[in-house]
């Protein structure tokens, strides 16, 4: 018998985008909801192969931004370029077909299914054939079947989730759901994933696991992220650049160590009024 591929060395498929280069441009983005303004003319990119960071106080437009970028919200200016394809609108589940996959602020995983079928169930968005041809079992679909079973049991090892892979999510302890949506996008074998504050509600523990795991996917599958996150110390150890948003518009933009040192940055986190 072939032993099973180890899952860490896998990567994530080619896009033709070279490692460094542009992978999604915002451009001059704008978002309104009636006379709220959540994001006022941003732009920013995400480089092929970074971990980008999203960071603000609350309220700064970051969800939104996220929200954008994945077609929840479709922006009243503005456009997006993903892979080299303007828009300004599509679908989520347009945006998922792109390479374009994500987790929630708060999880969002079928708390009564396994979390096997949680991850399955992020597979499925990639499956050709439709039921008719599951249920009549025939060779082509059968053989899909077989592959995305496989790619989802890669996904268990690599996140190291064999011992609850039975357990239905809701009885999980809340840093283990998290792993566990984080393994339903990465089912989707995405080429950008975002990350809405993956370290939310954990403990310190649990934050260094997330912290490892988002590394790993980062090194050992090629996967770009972009994510939100509020704790600062997580933000400053895994981002290669940060973007720092304030009342819906970016303040700065940097590495870690320039934003840091950025005074509109201190300010707006210090609340001073402007
Ligand atoms: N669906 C919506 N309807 C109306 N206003 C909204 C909606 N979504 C966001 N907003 C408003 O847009 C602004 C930006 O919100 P957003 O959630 O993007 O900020 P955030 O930086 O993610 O905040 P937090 O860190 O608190 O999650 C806020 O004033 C918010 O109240």
């Amino acid at each position: 018998m072939n032993p099973r591929p180890d899952p860490r060395q896998l990567a994530t498929p080619g896009d033709g985008i070279a490692k460094g280069d542009v992978l999604l441009d915002v451009r001059n983005v704008s978002l309104a909801f009636g006379g709220v303004k959540a994001i006022t003319d941003i732009s920013l990119n995400v480089l092929k192969g970074e971990i980008r960071a999203i960071i603000g106080p609350n309220g700064a437009g970051k969800t939104s931004m996220l929200n954008v970028i994945n077609g929840f919200y479709t922006p009243q200016q503005g456009t997006i370029v993903f892979r080299g394809k303007e828009r300004r609108s599509m679908k989520p589940h347009q945006a998922v077909g792109q390479g374009i996959a994500r987790t929630f602020q708060n999880v969002a995983l079928f708390k009564g299914m396994s979390t096997l079928d949680n991850i399955m169930a992020g597979r499925s968005v990639l499956m050709k054939r439709n039921i008719g041809w599951q249920m009549l079992w025939h060779g082509p679909a059968l053989r899909e079947e077989i592959e995305h079973r496989e790619k989802v049991e890669e996904i268990i090892d690599f996140l190291e989730i064999q011992h609850i892979r039975r357990t239905p999510v809701g009885k999980l302890p809340y840093g283990l759901q998290k792993r566990v949506e984080l393994g339903r996008a990465l089912a989707m074998e995405p080429t950008l994933l975002l990350l809405d504050e993956p370290m939310a509600g954990m403990n310190l523990e649990e934050k260094e696991d997330m912290s490892r795991f988002i590394i790993d996917v980062n090194q050992q599958r090629g996967t770009t992220i972009a994510l939100i996150e509020h704790d600062m110390g997580v933000v400053m150890d895994l981002s290669d650049r940060v973007v720092v948003l304030d009342y819906g518009k970016k303040i700065a933009d940097g590495t870690p160590d320039e934003v840091k040192g950025n005074q509109d940055v201190i300010d707006a986190y210090l609340g001073v009024p402007h």
